[in-house]
């Protein structure tokens, strides 16, 4: 493979790709780009490949999750410790119930770019270019702000660098030991209005715990912890700039992140975002909506895993609760008819949006609740594993969806509405979905 081989994707349409105004600024940009050192190594994407085919073989359970949209204004300590910290959460709690390893992927260090549903908004008469994440415009509702800027692809690049080495440090450095993250969840129990309800599953990961400890059985394990990193492969320029011949192998390597995935709005199968995930050899993984026909699903096997290595393909559904039981079915049961290993993972969030009537976009918990039950309803019925969920979700006290076991309610919703794009589950509407989920798990 030559890096030449990545450009296949030029000369095919590529859906919700920036107007940058200045090419030589942007070209200037991807140079420097193209010299700056990866941020992850291809050795590391190989290994979460391996973890993932554990999943597609029903031997352990995925765990996504993160920002809708990162912001180069939440690259702080505080912000990340909080997010890592409620992932981790999580992950303890379904690792018990589900007695199965949880590989845990962040929606972090990279997702910085969005596609939106259309390309420009109104507020009170004045008309501007959507917002596009922070690699490309501002936030902001100002004319100069919208405007596409390259030069955010190398702050993008310097964010993620700094979060990614946060977070390995976190990770590694003792601040995620199992002790300490079954300690916070022992917080919440006794600290949420919901957290009494899960009182007795805490209390048995305790015991397991204390036991192993009597047992003196204290694996480097529970001293670490394996995190990876992904982000949506949106901007082809900024990917393409990221990507890197492996020394040991000769393979293409998309070293912006681990897992790279292809959103809904542009996974169609002869456009330009599909063909650069073909050319990479990163784990990938492709948002399915009610829309995705059994032969899109197995077109799209035959485009990103020729192979059929298990670990290669996730599929990330997001049919919404109202569509679940009745969309999923035909596709994991003709996929899995074709033979494919894939990695079938629950997105919640993204088929469940409406908006407020104050004018945010929100989501009901409860739907969210829903989606994963007839996620794990659908493949208990098949046969087949459900491999995981994906969420958008912040360590923080936000109130952007609605419900939960501390309730937020729409009159709420103003309060701490923080998000950039998309509304996430706070930290303890977090904490309720993992133990709920832990719940399925064990009544199942
Ligand atoms: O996060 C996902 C998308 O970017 C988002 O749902 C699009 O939102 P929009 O419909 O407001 O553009
Ligand atoms: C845009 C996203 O989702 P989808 O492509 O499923 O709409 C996302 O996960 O940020």
């Amino acid at each position: 493979m030559s890096l030449n081989d990545l450009n296949t994707w030029q000369s095919l349409p590529a859906q919700q790709q920036p107007e940058w105004p200045d090419r030589a600024k942007l070209d200037a940009v991807l140079g420097e780009l193209r010299s700056y050192p990866p941020l992850v190594f291809a050795g590391e994407c190989d290994q979460l490949r391996e973890r993932l085919g554990s999943v597609a073989r029903g031997e352990a359970f995925l765990l996504q999750g993160g920002d809708c949209a990162e912001t180069f204004d939440g690259v702080s300590a505080e912000h990340i410790r909080s997010k890592l910290k409620t992932l981790l959460q999580m992950a303890v709690v379904l690792t018990y119930a589900a007695s199965v390893p949880v590989v845990k992927v962040g929606r972090i260090a990279g997702q910085y770019s969005k596609p939106r549903s259309k390309p420009m908004e109104t507020r009170d008469g004045l008309t501007l270019p959507v917002y596009r994440g922070d690699s490309v415009n501002g936030l902001e509702f100002t004319p100069e702000s919208r405007i596409p800027d390259p030069e955010r692809l190398r702050r993008m690049y310097h964010a993620s660098a700094s979060t990614l080495n946060l977070v390995r440090a976190f990770t590694t450095g003792g601040y995620a030991a199992l002790h300490q993250v079954h300690a916070w969840n022992q917080d919440f129990v006794r600290e949420s209005p919901s957290g009494v309800r899960y009182e007795r599953l805490a209390r048995e990961i305790d015991q397991a715990l204390r036991f192993m400890e009597a047992c003196g059985v204290q694996p480097e394990e529970f001293k670490t912890v394996e995190y990876y990193s992904s982000h949506e492969a949106l901007v082809l320029d900024y990917e393409t700039a990221m990507t890197r011949i492996d020394s040991r192998s000769g393979r293409l390597y998309d070293v912006s992140g681990h897992m790279v995935w292809i959103g809904e709005r542009t996974r169609q199968l002869d456009h330009a975002h599909i063909e650069f995930a073909s050319r990479v050899s990163n784990p990938i993984g492709v948002k399915l909506g009610p829309t995705t026909t059994p032969d899109e699903a197995l077109t799209l096997i035959d485009r990103l895993d020729p192979e059929r290595t298990p670990g290669r393909l996730t599929f990330i559904t997001r049919m919404g609760a109202g569509k679940v039981r009745d969309r999923l079915p035909e596709l994991v049961s003709k996929v899995t008819a074709s033979g494919a290993k894939v990695v079938w993972v629950c997105d919640p969030m993204h088929g469940n949006t409406f908006e407020a009537p104050s004018g945010h976009k929100t989501r009901r918990f409860d739907d969210v609740l829903d989606e994963v039950k007839g996620f794990f309803e659908v493949h208990r019925g098949l046969g087949t594993h459900p491999g995981g969920i994906h969420v958008e979700l912040t360590g923080d006290d936000v109130t952007e969806c609605v419900g939960g076991g501390d309730e937020i309610f729409v009159d709420d919703l103003h309060q701490r509405y923080e998000t950039a794009c998309d509304p996430r589950l706070n930290r303890s509407q977090s904490l309720d979905l993992a133990f709920l989920v832990a719940e399925m798990y064990r009544n199942a």
